[in-house]
């Protein structure tokens, strides 16, 4: 009996996707930011959200993270809406939208500590001590945990962000732009990181980025936005097409 109720869980859990984007809109002052957006997050895949400058990437993330609450339309996050319940919906979300802010004159790990407050689910110290190591581990940063966050390198920065963002063990894991600014060895250590992720944690990761080589090497499905306007949504393959690689298939959308 108890076997079967697992079964019916798991099958459910691959049936939705962890994120529906459903034909949202965005307007500022007048000017439209996002027009009629609709695509899906599927639960275990690496989805890469790319765009030329200005084309709403970071817009979209921020209404997916309830910074900013859409027009119309509707994000649900892990079966709750972010305009009708954003508090339930945001917690199944972890993300690092640009660099991570830090204190630099204190710990990685006491930065983590005082940051696990704020999630509901690591109700005690011994809890937030715990999943603090936990995502440390996870992300290769505990033995340098205890130096102050101004000896880091941009890399660790950023690896540290990812620990912050996977503190509340979020449905969905959104990383705007994180390989901006890191060197060759940072790139491998980030594409390794998130590429472990989803194949031992099992994570769904929305990721931004302009290095395109980078987004082949990682994502399953691609979307693409431009001025405000989703222009493609599909599997990374179906992308490519004919092409020799992302970055022609990109160009060639884009001059299209
Ligand atoms: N609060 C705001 N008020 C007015 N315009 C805004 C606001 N936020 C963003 N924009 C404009 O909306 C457009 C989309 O910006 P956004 O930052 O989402 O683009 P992006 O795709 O992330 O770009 P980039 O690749 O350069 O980071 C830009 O033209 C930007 O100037």
């Amino acid at each position: 009996m108890e076997r079967t109720k697992e079964k019916i869980t798991v099958i459910a859990q691959a049936e939705y996707p962890v994120a529906e984007i459903g034909n949202i809109t965005k307007k500022v002052r007048g000017r439209t930011l996002l027009k009629n957006v609709s695509f899906t997050v599927e639960s275990g895949e690496i989805c890469g959200l790319l765009g030329p400058n200005g084309a709403g990437k970071t817009t979209l993330i921020r209404a997916l993270t309830g910074l900013i609450r859409p027009d119309s339309g509707d994000i649900i996050i892990g079966g709750c809406s972010v305009v009708r319940e954003r508090e339930a919906a945001v917690t199944n979300v972890g993300a690092i939208v640009e660099s991570p802010i830090f204190f630099p004159y204190m710990t990685g790990r006491e930065n983590l500590e005082n940051l696990a407050l704020l999630h509901p689910n690591l109700p005690d110290r011994a809890a937030r001590k715990r999943r603090v190591n936990e995502v440390l581990e996870v992300v290769r940063m505990d033995k340098r945990a205890d130096e102050k966050i101004k000896t880091y390198s941009l890399g660790m920065k950023q690896r540290l962000g990812i620990a912050q963002a996977l503190l509340g063990d979020p449905e969905l894991l959104i990383l705007d732009e994180p390989a901006n600014g890191l060197d060759p060895i940072g790139i491998r250590e980030l594409r390794e990181l998130i590429l472990k992720l989803k194949t031992e944690f099992g994570k769904t990761i929305l990721v931004s980025s302009h290095l395109l080589d980078e987004l082949q090497k990682i994502c399953d499905r691609i979307v693409v936005i431009r001025e405000g306007e989703l222009v493609f949504a599909g599997s990374r393959n179906e992308m490519i097409g004919d092409h020799q690689s992302l970055e022609d298939a990109f160009v060639e959308m884009m001059t299209r």
